[in-house]
């Protein structure tokens, strides 16, 4: 605990030399004789005259993230308060939300409107943020610095919550279930709660990471829940959503991507018809290395089946070196000679396509609700670094230009959460058929949007940041991490032209026959 010994200015002045150096920061005194030999930053800028034994609040917040001083190791140092005064520079309590413009979506930012969200979606959001800020964000900085897997506390905190079920989106999956202890009921829950749940989860910033919080459950268990047999989804299900089990979508390979025809991995049946014999390899899978099952896309004798493929014999995972950390478990999955019960099959021998576009809509959809809000997180950043940051004796936003790629930043990250809003009310209104007809071409234009208007995000923000925004830590660490990442964005779920594509032949799909200029 910090000391509550209080001192007057006079007396902290004293300690201004090596040995015995006190500074004040936001009338917290810090005893730093000791640390000012270890300090990152060295010696001889704390024994500066402006700094030793004098108010160091501007030049240390100029230089660190508060997060610095919250370290136990550095909280430490503390020694007292200042007689009298009271600290300025509050970190935000566990659960709130931000007060910088445009740090959070309109819905939550006070004095504004919104047709979509209701009181229930208010409530959930709270409660869902302090579970982040409290739970996940501590577990996501260190994962995603040592590379491990989500811890399984957190996974099991989620369960509690049934947080992996409501991953899954509305539908049957969540009768029963009391979602975040009585929160909300299954039966109103909806696409704009799911849409909650992503964006608080993107909040916590680290990409591997975030897709280690079980992205292969997102994509890879809808076909188990919406083709499996009966047995196979009482079986899986549970095990899954109670985050004991992992489960992977794998589709893409070495040889295609997108292109199912091209698919090399092959599905034989044995002469008496109770198993598939699977061979192949599968490339880029998303917790693939700590996967228990795989949604395996596989080319049968008249065409392409899913089926799914629990680890044993013959099933072997390697992980894939990433742009991100090994957190998200991505990984090379090898399938030789693996014996499958028939009874695995996910939808029809041969039909797989529709298994795999069934899913493509929802799964697209997280990754708007993911990609723009973490965007958002980079206007916030940048935000909040141009108002601090002082460059010829100024605030860096009095110049015009780093106010003009600010702007360029709101404008995008704004644009993309409305028409976001404005799909999913189209998705709690639809059914999950009239979804893939009417809103394909919208989601995938939508993803588009949001991943090519996240680079020019990302790219504009290591500008403002300048060096710090190439370092791994220190202030502009998350602005370093989401312009090495960012790109993976942009490929997951079909690449942005690929997507454009789609948009357009689903378009002309409904060109009218007499439409003339
Ligand atoms: C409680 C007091 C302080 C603590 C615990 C502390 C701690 C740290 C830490 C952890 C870093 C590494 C930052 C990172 O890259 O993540 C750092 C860097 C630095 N610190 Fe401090 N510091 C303190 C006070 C100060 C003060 C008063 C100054 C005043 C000049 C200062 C100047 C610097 C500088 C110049 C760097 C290098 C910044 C950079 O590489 O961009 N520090 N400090």
């Amino acid at each position: 605990m910090a000391s509550t010994k209080s001192f007057t200015r006079e007396e902290v002045a004293k300690h201004n030399k090596e040995g015995d150096l006190w500074v004040i920061i936001d009338t917290k005194v810090y005893d730093l004789s000791k640390f000012s030999r270890m300090h990152p930053g060295g010696l001889s800028v704390l024994l500066d005259e402006e700094v030793a034994g004098q108010d160091a609040t501007e030049i240390f917040y100029s230089l660190h993230r508060q997060e610095v001083l919250l370290k136990p190791g550095y909280a430490r140092l503390q020694v007292g308060v200042l007689q009298g005064e009271e600290p300025e520079i509050l970190p935000l309590a566990p659960g709130a939300l931000s007060k910088v413009p445009h740090a959070e979506p309109t819905w939550l930012t006070r004095g504004y409107y919104s047709p979509y969200f209701k009181d229930s979606h208010r409530k959930f959001q709270a409660a869902m943020r302090k579970f982040v800020d409290e739970i996940v964000y501590p577990d996501g900085q260190l994962r995603e610095a040592d590379g491990k897997r989500v811890s399984q506390s957190v996974l099991d905190a989620m369960t509690a919550k049934e947080i992996h079920a409501m991953r899954l989106g509305p539908g049957k999956h969540l009768k029963g279930r009391v979602l975040f202890d009585g929160l909300v009921q299954p039966e109103e829950f909806d696409y704009f709660h799911e849409l909650i749940i992503t964006q608080e989860l993107a909040r916590v910033g680290v990409r591997g990471y975030g897709d280690g919080l079980l992205a292969g459950m997102v994509i890879g268990l809808p076909p188990v829940l919406n083709f499996g047999s009966e047995e196979l989804k009482a079986r899986v299900v549970p095990e899954v959503f109670s985050g004991k089990k992992f489960i992977s979508l794998a589709i893409s390979e070495a040889f295609a991507g997108s292109d199912v025809a091209g698919l090399k991995t092959t599905a034989v049946l044995t002469e008496d018809k109770k198993y598939w014999i699977v061979n192949g390899t599968k490339k880029w899978i998303t917790n693939g290395h700590f996967s228990d099952y795989f949604t395996v896309g596989c080319r049968t004798e008249g065409g392409f089946t899913v089926i799914l493929i629990e680890r044993g014999e013959g099933v072997e995972t390697t992980p894939i070196k990433t742009s991100y950390s090994p957190a998200a478990g991505t990984a090379f999955v090898s399938f030789d000679n693996v014996k499958v019960p028939v009874g695995n099959t996910l939808g029809p021998v041969d039909g797989g396509l529709i298994v795999m576009l069934a899913n493509f809509n929802h799964e697209r959809w997280v990754m708007c609700c993911s990609s723009s809000r973490a965007q958002r997180l980079v206007v916030e950043e940048c935000m909040k670094w141009c108002a601090q940051r002082k460059v010829f004796g100024k605030p860096l936003v009095s110049q015009a230009v780093v106010r003009a790629k600010l702007a360029n930043m709101i404008t995008r990250v704004e644009s993309a959460q409305n028409w976001l809003e404005a799909v999913t009310y189209q998705m709690n209104n639809m059914s999950y058929k009239q979804q893939s007809s009417n809103l394909a071409g919208q989601i995938g234009f939508l993803k588009k949007y949001c991943t090519s208007t996240a680079q020019d995000t990302a790219r504009e923000a290591v500008q403002i940041f300048g060096g710090r925004g190439i370092t791994k830590t220190g202030m502009g660490r998350f602005i370093e991490h989401y312009h090495t990442t960012v790109t993976f964005d942009s490929l997951l779920g079909g690449a942005e032209d690929v997507l454009g594509d789609l948009g357009v032949r689903q378009a002309m799909r409904k060109m009218p026959s007499d439409a003339r200029l």
